[in-house]
């Protein structure tokens, strides 16, 4: 794939679906090649869109309005960021020639529902999963989880991510405001979840598993060194590289990532989670992209994942080498407000080996993901301890104006 230059006929141009905060990095990899990039997302001023060269915003799952800017555009990559998008229009485009589709149509229409990947990984691929059942409603979900699944079990929309809707059930007067909260929670409301049965890990692990061509042109799979994370309802708060595994652990997560990224196909990095219990280990779920606890990587790995993925699916070779130990601390809202300002930056940067992304989301929630902080360390105990140290520094406040 021949680099030009930007805004010229000669320009090689990838439009981002979705440009949150990890699409804004891999958008300023991009641009470090000289790509010409095309931001698009649900709303306005999202991270990527203040780093892209253009910015569009339309309901991504709407298949009409996705075709119409991709036919005035004309990229010649489309790169999903998010689940929610309009997934058979991508597969047409593919089909059509129109762009080509990272890491290929396919990967994206059977990640975006979790019944799509669950059923390719446990059923076609026969890798190891939680039990598992789908349901359209309560009553169906109660006889899935008396017929089948027992207690406790995760409750979660068929399409959501970052832990939205999400829920353990414990026991039977839980079922019904898990169902409530699937159906208010989900990015597609489509009213149907799947209820998975409990896995009693002992951690869990990100597998970044990068699809690139090597020097002769033929793809490879490589793996980058395992995340370890810890997840609060549903959503990453920490994570840190590499996560310290046995021998047996770390090669059937790599036979399973191999697997199931064969199966996807394409190019580009995909974050495979696992579970592991002693040298046990269960598929979850594969992110076709970069993963938000690979944020780790931007401290932690020669080449981050976002630059990782932008390498591999412009066709260029990868390395996927670890530099040194590092940790990721999640910096939440912590309010509601548009227009947030940010104190204690300089405490948090005066901790030794520190940075931050703060990513620029132009209205705080709560629970809403606005930061980041990364350090390293000589361990990865105390990469983390000063990624928290960190994290914890940074003080969202109400923004007003500068005067
Ligand atoms: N069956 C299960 N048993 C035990 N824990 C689970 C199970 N399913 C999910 N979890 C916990 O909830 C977390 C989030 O689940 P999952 O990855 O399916 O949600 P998600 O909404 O897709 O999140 P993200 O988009 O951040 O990956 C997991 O990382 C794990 O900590
Ligand atoms: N687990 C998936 C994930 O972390 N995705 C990241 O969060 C953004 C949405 O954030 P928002 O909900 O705050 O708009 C997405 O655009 C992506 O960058
Ligand atoms: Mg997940």
């Amino acid at each position: 794939m021949r680099l030009g230059t930007p805004l010229s006929a000669s320009a090689l141009k990838v439009m981002l679906l979705g440009s949150g905060e990890l699409g804004k990095e891999v958008i300023i990899a991009l641009q470090r090649l000289g790509v010409e990039v095309i931001a698009v997302d649900r709303y306005a001023n999202a991270p990527g869109h203040q780093v892209a060269h253009r910015a569009h915003v339309i309901p991504m799952t709407d298949g009409a309005a996705l075709r119409a800017l991709v036919e005035r555009e004309r990229p010649h990559l489309i790169v999903p960021e998010i689940e929610a998008i309009a997934t058979d229009t991508l597969a047409e485009i593919e089909a059509e020639g129109l762009a080509e589709v990272i890491p290929t149509a396919r990967a994206a229409r059977l990640t975006m529902n979790r019944e799509g990947i669950r059923r390719l990984a446990a059923e076609e691929l026969g890798l190891p999963t939680s039990p598992y059942r789908f349901a359209d409603s309560l009553a169906e979900l109660q006889a899935a989880i008396d017929g089948a699944i027992g207690y406790p079990c995760v409750v979660k929309p068929v399409m959501s991510s970052s832990g939205k809707g999400q829920s353990t059930v414990r026991g039977p007067e839980d079922v019904a405001r898990a169902w409530e909260y699937a159906a208010a929670g989900g990015r597609v409301n489509q009213g149907r979840v799947i209820v998975e049965g409990f896995i009693d890990f002992d951690y869990e692990i990100t597998q970044l598993t990068v699809r690139a061509r090597d020097g002769a042109g033929t793809v490879q799979t490589y793996f980058c060194e395992p995340i370890g994370h810890v997840q609060v309802g549903g959503d990453y708060v920490e994570s840190w590289q590499p996560q310290p595994m046995s021998p047996a652990a770390l090669a059937k997560s790599r036979e399973i990532a191999a697997a199931v990224t064969g199966s996807l196909g394409g190019r580009g990095i995909f974050g495979v989670e696992l579970f592991v219990k002693g040298d046990q280990v269960w598929f979850s779920e594969v992110s076709p992209r970069p993963h938000d606890t690979g944020l780790v990587t931007l401290c932690s790995q020669r080449f981050s994942e976002f630059e990782l993925h932008a390498r591999a699916i412009l066709g260029l070779p990868v390395d996927v080498a670890l530099r040194e130990p590092g940790a990721s601390a999640v910096i939440y809202g912590g309010l509601d407000a548009p227009g947030i300002a940010f104190e204690g930056v300089a405490e948090a940067l005066a901790v030794p080996r520190t940075d931050l992304r703060l990513f620029g989301k132009p209205e705080s929630f709560a629970k809403r993901r606005m930061g980041v902080a990364v350090a390293n360390g000589a361990t990865v105990e105390e990469a983390r301890q000063r990624a928290k140290l960190a994290a914890g520094k940074v003080r969202p406040v109400q923004g007003g104006g500068r005067g």
